[in-house]
Order: C-alpha cells, then structure tokens, then sequence
C-alpha cells in the first residue's frame, strides 16, 4: 500500500512537473541505484537506442509476476509503463544463463516492432543481475484472466470474431517480419482500450531463419504444436496450431485439457491426436477454422494472410446477416487451393478467398 501511495505520489509529480521532496528523491535514487549496480552494461547492437533513461523511470507497485520476472507498473518519461523485471538465479547458473538469453532476444526482437496488435516496447536495461523490459502498461490485463473474469461460454460471438481477428493481424505482422513466437497463449495476449488484443511476451521468440529443433523448450503443452512437443523441425506453422487453441479458449471460457496435466496433455496431442472437443453450440464458421488451425499436418493449416481474410470476410458477412457464423459452408478444399497462389496480399485474398 506504501509503495502504492509512494508511486502515486510520484506519477503525479511526474505529470505535474513538481520537484520531488528529499524523501521522494531517495527513494527514486535508491532504485536508480539498484539498477545500476554491480557490473558495466552488456554492449548490443543497438543498445544506445534500447537503453534506459534510468533518471525517468519511477518504479510502482508489482502487480504481476510471470515464471522468473515481476512485473511493476510505472512511469517512464510521463508514460505509464510496465517494468518487467528478470532476475538472475544465483544459484542456478544454467538457467541463469537461458533467462539471460531470452532477455537478449526478446529486446532484439520487440524493438524492431510495431503494430497496434503487438504490444509497445518503450526501453530496457541490462544490468546484470538486473534485467528489466519496460512496455506500454495495458490496463485490461491478460485475455486468460478476462475470460475466467466472464465465465465459460459468455463471450458473445461478434466480440470472438474481433478479438480473434486482432490476435491473428499482430501474428500476420510478427510472421511477415520472419519472427516466430512460440508461446501464443491467452496469458500472452494483453489487453488495452476498447478491449484491443495485443501479442506479448518474446521470450522464446525467435528469427523464422534461426529454428532449429524445439529442444529444451519451456514453452506451454496444453496450446503447442505436436511436432513442437516432439521436438522436431518447426516452422511458422506452430503459431498457427496455438491460435487454433486460443480461439477455442475464447469461444469456451475454458482451460485446454484442464482434466489433464500439461504432459498427459502433450502425450493425448502426439499420441492419440486429440483436440480439446468443440461445444455442439459453436458456430460452423469457426469451428470450421479452428479444425484448420490445428490439422497434425503443419502443411495443412493456412497462413495468417489467409487467418485474416478469412476473418475479415466473417466480419463483413456478419454485418449483413446476423446468422451468417451459424449458417456458415465451408466451400470445397480445391476452391481454397486453387484461390492461394493468387493470394498475394492480404487485400487480394480479401476481394477473391471468401469462404
Ligand atoms: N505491459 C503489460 N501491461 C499489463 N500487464 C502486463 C504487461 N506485461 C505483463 N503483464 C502481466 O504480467 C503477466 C506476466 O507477463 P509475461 O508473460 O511477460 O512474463 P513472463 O516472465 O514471460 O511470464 P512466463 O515466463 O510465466 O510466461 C502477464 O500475463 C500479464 O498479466
């Protein structure tokens, strides 16, 4: 609560432009003083351009916390922000090295994007054994928590369309940028103003060119790709399955495989080729998608290119008959393999790919 207060107390300053009282001014030194320590900074490519303003950054209260990162909300050069804060195992220093790693990585990555459907990189500080990533701060929080917040099954099939039709232009501009992300799942996907989907989180992101096997993952079984779990070559594709995965959360409000455990999971995924099962109630238009998405075959299931066009044909339908997701036909699988390769944009696929 003190810290609360504290925080706000200097946000306020900060907006206002009041001198901070010697109380204040310690406190935000003291922090200032806690990044910087210990050891010189580690030289990237483009670190000048990432690195903190230390002196603007006013650090609140911990409202989140991931596996090995707590999250702060803040104040950056009159913005508020997030402070993710990575801290380094001391007595593990394999992982210490891994979490280094994907520290690394996700600055390079998230600097060079922006999109309305990707969340906003501000700065970052590397400061061993501090590691902070400082975001835009979006109030509405995670799309999990939105959905347990709401209930299974509550989500109105109009907000499905535009919350999947978000998530799916942030993965159409990531994979157009050649980055894979790896970890799509609802705690990943955040939520700002008029319940706008942004795609966060690149900790196991990588460069498409840069894939290997999936080796050592940490990614999440319940909403990974099979060939992903098994450890094989992947490609883009495996955004595309946990898309499939999200989309069925939104539509049902659940957990995928919440009566399993994350391997029984990832063993019912490869093994046995199970899905999480489609309510009878869901709409042929997505249900349709979703079986698309998921395919075992990565060759099987569509670009993003054609995710979005297809959703943005939805979208239109929908405006001029409001049945149109129920009364849905999937149109014959040559009618979309000869449409493709004319498909070069999105907006070609738009005007020629209805389904
Ligand atoms: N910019 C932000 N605005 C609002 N909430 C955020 C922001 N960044 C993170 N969060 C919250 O913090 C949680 C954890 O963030 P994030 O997934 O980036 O951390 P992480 O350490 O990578 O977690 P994990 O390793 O467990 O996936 C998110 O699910 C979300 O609720």
């Amino acid at each position: 609560m003190k810290n609360l207060y504290w925080f706000k107390e200097i946000s306020n300053n900060v907006r206002s432009g009041r001198r901070l009282s010697l109380g204040e001014y310690k406190r935000a030194v003291s922090w200032s003083k806690y990044l910087i320590s210990s050891g010189a900074a580690i030289k990237g490519e483009a670190e000048e351009e990432w690195s903190a303003d230390l002196s603007q950054l006013f650090i609140g209260s911990k409202f989140a916390s991931g596996r090995h990162s707590r999250i702060y909300r803040g104040i950056y050069k009159h913005m508020d922000v997030a402070i993710k804060m990575v801290s380094q195992p001391e007595e593990d220093e394999d992982l210490a090295v891994l979490l280094e790693k994907q520290f690394t990585s996700e600055v390079a990555l998230l600097f060079r994007l922006r999109h309305p459907n990707i969340i906003t990189f501000v700065a970052a500080c590397k400061k061993p054994p501090v590691f902070c990533i400082i975001t835009e701060y979006l109030a509405g929080g995670s799309l999990r928590k939105y959905l347990i917040q709401e209930g299974p099954h509550s989500v109105p099939h109009k907000l499905v369309l535009k919350l999947a039709l978000d998530i799916a232009r942030g993965m159409q501009y990531l994979h157009s940028q050649g980055i894979l992300h790896r970890d799509l799942k609802s705690e990943n996907l955040l939520l700002g103003e008029d319940l706008c989907v942004k795609v966060a989180d690149f900790g196991i992101s990588c460069l498409e060119s840069q894939t290997g096997s999936a080796k050592g993952f940490t990614g999440t079984y319940r909403w990974m790709a099979p060939e992903m779990i098994k450890e094989k070559r992947h490609t883009k594709k495996v955004d595309v399955y946990s898309f499939a995965i999200v989309l069925w959360e939104i539509l049902t409000g659940l957990t995928p495989f919440d009566n399993m455990t994350p391997e029984q999971a990832a063993y019912a995924v490869t093994h046995k080729n199970e899905r999480p099962p489609l309510p009878c109630e869901c709409p042929r238009a997505f249900s349709h998608l979703i079986n698309r998405c998921w395919s075992s075959n990565p060759d099987k299931r569509p670009h993003f290119d054609e995710i979005v066009a297809i959703l943005e044909s939805y979208s239109e339908e929908l405006e001029q008959d409001p049945e149109f997701l129920s009364t849905y036909k999937p149109p014959p699988n040559n009618l979309i393999l000869r449409c493709l390769p004319k498909c070069n944009t999105t907006a070609n696929i738009s005007a020629s790919c209805k389904p």
